[in-house]
């Protein structure tokens, strides 16, 4: 697959805050790849270095085989980046937005279908500020997408939605695809980056700790749980078994996520008939992104 973007050992500081620590990754083109990890993760930074917004202090970045540092202008007319709502002024309707921006690019071609795929027809007269979240997304990504740009860069764009307008974004960033885009997406919420990303960066700290296919880190990934449900199980003697990671409980449902599937698994029955346990409905569950990412932090706390 072509790249479109390629980054090498790229590092960018504030004062002694490494926001980015050597990060490097390359995406195809028309794929949706995300970037994803915690607050603070330095995810903003790397995205808008893509976009040419902010400086680096090392490494190498080529979008559509341009330094963006030095080729912002012509890359501008390429690539579509949307603006936190915040950035419009509210006292404009929907219309004078997009006839704004369209007066910005030559070719608006997509514009008709991009207006219907977004069900924008029918907010055209209501002033930006009269909209609810879901709709000033919409919005701003119309405007961010009119041009038809060979890249979009969306930085937390499900941030504060309900999960039906987080679905209906999904949808929006899959049309946007279809129509021959590829998609750069930040977010912290690791759920959409499964559902979402063809691949995605984790970043933590400013460091990439893994690089993929959702289901594939998920299928290499060494961690896996156990669950079970008891009525007397003893939380400190249970987290204290072999290969446990980490362990939550609710309600007595327990969930135990560990390394060693197998041997915490006969710990957990030996200390339950000693102990005269109930445990019921004992089961392996697989991992989500979300543990993958724990089980990642835990590495690194305990390296
Ligand atoms: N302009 C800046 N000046 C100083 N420090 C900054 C600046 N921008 C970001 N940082 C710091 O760099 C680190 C990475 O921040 P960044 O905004 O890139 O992370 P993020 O993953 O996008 O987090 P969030 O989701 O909270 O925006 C953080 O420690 C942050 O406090």
């Amino acid at each position: 697959m072509d790249s479109v973007i390629t980054v090498k050992q790229l590092r960018k500081q504030y004062g002694d805050v490494d926001a980015v620590k050597d990060v490097s990754f390359s995406v195809g083109k028309g794929e949706i790849f995300g970037i994803i990890g915690p607050n603070g993760a330095g995810k903003t930074t790397t995205i808008e270095i893509l976009e040419g917004i902010r400086k680096r202090d090392g490494g190498e970045v080529q979008v559509l085989g341009m330094d963006p540092e030095k080729n912002r202008r012509n890359l501008n007319a390429r690539i579509g980046v949307q603006f936190q709502s915040t950035a419009i002024q509210e006292k404009i309707k929907v219309k004078e937005a997009l006839d704004l921006f369209s007066s910005f690019y030559p070719n608006n071609d997509n514009l008709g279908d991009l207006i219907e795929k977004l069900g924008l027809d029918e907010k055209m007269d209501v002033y930006f500020e009269d909209l609810s979240g879901g709709w000033k997304q919409r919005v701003t990504l119309a405007l961010a997408t009119l041009h038809s740009p060979e890249i979009v860069f969306l930085d937390e764009p499900s941030m504060g939605l309900d999960p039906q307008a987080r679905r209906d974004l999904w949808d929006i960033i899959h049309y946007l695809r279809d129509r021959g885009s590829t998609i750069i997406v930040t977010t912290h919420y690791m759920e959409e980056a499964e559902k979402l990303c063809d691949r995605i960066a984790m970043i933590y700290g400013g460091k990439l700790e893994a690089l993929g296919e959702p289901k594939q880190l998920l299928e290499d990934l060494a961690t896996k749980y156990l669950s079970f449900y008891s009525r007397d199980a003893d939380e400190n003697i249970l987290s204290r078994l072999p290969g446990v990671i980490s362990l939550e409980n609710t309600e007595g449902h327990y969930r135990i996520m560990t390394e060693q599937l197998q041997r915490t698994s006969y710990h957990l029955f030996k200390e339950g008939e000693e102990r005269n346990w109930t445990i019921e409905g004992f089961q392996f569950e697989r991992g989500t992104l979300d543990d993958l990412f724990v089980h990642l932090l835990h590495k690194e706390e305990t390296a």
